[in-house]
């Protein structure tokens, strides 16, 4: 993602929310802009012995909620303009599942693929020295996201504790479970979004079993796959950045994430599987009930939005369809179960495992779901009732539900008149 009006496209989601609400200005006006982004440059010893230094930043987009909450990404064409946005999009996510968090995002520009396990440790504990001052649990908790992990998280709490002089486990969540980490954390992005379908499935016209295709089969991908198939739905193709495979009767789940376990490519195992070999833009117009973006961002344009055949669109990806594209789906009547919404599983559990952390009492695994369930549900229904009430798109509908409880945590932090007339 380098498009310097990243930001700016996003906000669009803001105006069209606001236009729906009665909002003081004084609301827009703070969440226009990220409060505070930090950019750091950390200087790590590599294995050579020569040092190096990477570009790093941290954005606390706004913590009118609460502290702020959002991953740690390292990616070697990261930017400034991209921390900000994911960082906007964690604020309205936080807001929508009435998480007691603002957003925030961190990154650093680096390709991890290319460093050594140490050196990856090394540049982990760096950025922890570098932020502590910004990082904390009751001010900006961090996670995982795109090639950050677990490891990496136990580092960096590691770092976090030692400097701090106390062991802090919830300055930082997606932690190893040795570590203070929550069960359900791994599947919690697809679970979310596999509750909030099963839960409107009769307002969006998916009666029975359901014909599912998954674009992009890392981790969300994967364990919706599972998800739906153990629930009698067919997976009829999947993606991965080499290529698709499709099969009308339902692909073998459990085959195709051994394959990939082992290292193989989709597209490897289609004769396996006894799948047909499609490309990339074949996988979005097969015919389908549910189509699942769970790679990368602006991956339906209106170049390939009008080839689209599925019911409805579940966003586990951030930002997969692009705003001229979203027009064209509402225009066509598929309806787009959005990003904020639809992914928030993954930061519904992450605040799961803070509060276990900060209480020092774990749940079992039957318990995050029945909390996650409901919150899901909870949310995706009045998101539904929003959207249906108003006449408008779920994203719209998502954007107005998480802009009235931003927009009433802004006011009565000083924005309501001085005295009543
Ligand atoms: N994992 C989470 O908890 C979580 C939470 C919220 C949002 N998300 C979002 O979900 C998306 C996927 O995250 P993930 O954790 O599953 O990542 P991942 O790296 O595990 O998987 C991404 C998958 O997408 C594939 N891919 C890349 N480019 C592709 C292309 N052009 N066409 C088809 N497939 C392609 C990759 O091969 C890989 O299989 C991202 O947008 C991420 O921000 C993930």
């Amino acid at each position: 993602m380098t498009d310097d009006n990243l930001l700016d496209r996003a906000l669009v989601r803001l105006e069209d929310a606001a236009s729906h609400l009665k909002i003081d200005q004084d609301v827009l006006e703070k969440l226009k802009y990220p409060r505070e982004t930090t950019k750091m440059r950390l200087l790590i010893r590599m294995d050579d012995g020569s040092r190096k230094s990477f570009l790093a930043w941290r954005c606390r987009y706004d913590d009118t909620r609460g502290p702020t909450k959002g991953g740690i990404r390292f990616h070697p064409d990261s930017t400034i303009e991209e921390v900000e946005t994911l960082a906007f999009w964690m604020t309205f996510k936080c807001a929508v599942m009435n998480l007691p968090y603002g957003g925030g995002k961190g990154a650093v520009r680096v390709d991890p693929r290319t460093l050594s396990k140490s050196e990856l440790e090394r540049l982990s504990r760096a950025y922890i020295q570098a932020f502590a001052n910004i990082v904390g649990p009751n001010r900006d908790i961090p996670a995982p996201d795109v090639y950050t992990n677990a490891m990496i998280m136990g580092w960096m709490a590691d770092e976090y504790s030692q400097i701090k002089g106390e062991v802090s486990p919830a300055v930082i969540t997606g932690k190893p479970i040795a570590l203070g980490g929550s069960l359900g954390r791994n599947d919690a992005t697809a679970r979310g979004g596999y509750y909030l379908v099963r839960h409107l499935a009769g307002e969006l016209g998916l009666s029975g079993s359901r014909s599912v295709a998954i674009q992009g089969f890392g981790n969300a991908g994967q364990y919706f796959a599972q998800l739906a198939a153990a629930d009698g739905n067919k997976v009829v193709a999947v993606s991965d950045s080499n290529g698709a495979i499709f099969k009308a009767d339902g692909l073998d789940v459990d085959k195709l994430i051994a394959g990939k376990t082992s290292g193989k490519r989709v597209a490897d195992l289609a004769g396996e599987l006894g799948a047909q070999v499609i490309s990339a833009d074949a996988l979005l117009a097969v015919e389908c009930d549910v189509l699942v973006p769970a790679a990368l961002e602006d991956m339906i344009t209106p170049d390939n939005a009008g080839t689209i055949k599925a019911k409805v669109i579940l966003e586990l990806a951030n930002g997969p369809v692009t705003p001229d594209a979203d027009t064209i789906l509402a225009e066509r009547g598929i309806v787009v179960l959005p990003d904020i919404l639809a992914n928030a599983g993954g930061v519904t559990v992450s605040y799961f495992e803070w509060v276990q952390n900060r209480q020092g009492y774990y749940w079992d695994l039957e318990e995050i779901h029945a909390r996650l369930l409901k919150m899901m549900e909870r949310e995706g229904r009045a998101v539904w009732d929003i959207s249906r009430d108003r006449g408008v798109s779920m994203r719209t509908a998502a954007y107005i539900h998480a802009l009235g409880r931003l927009s009433t945590a802004i006011e009565a932090h000083g924005t309501q008149p001085f005295f009543a007339s």
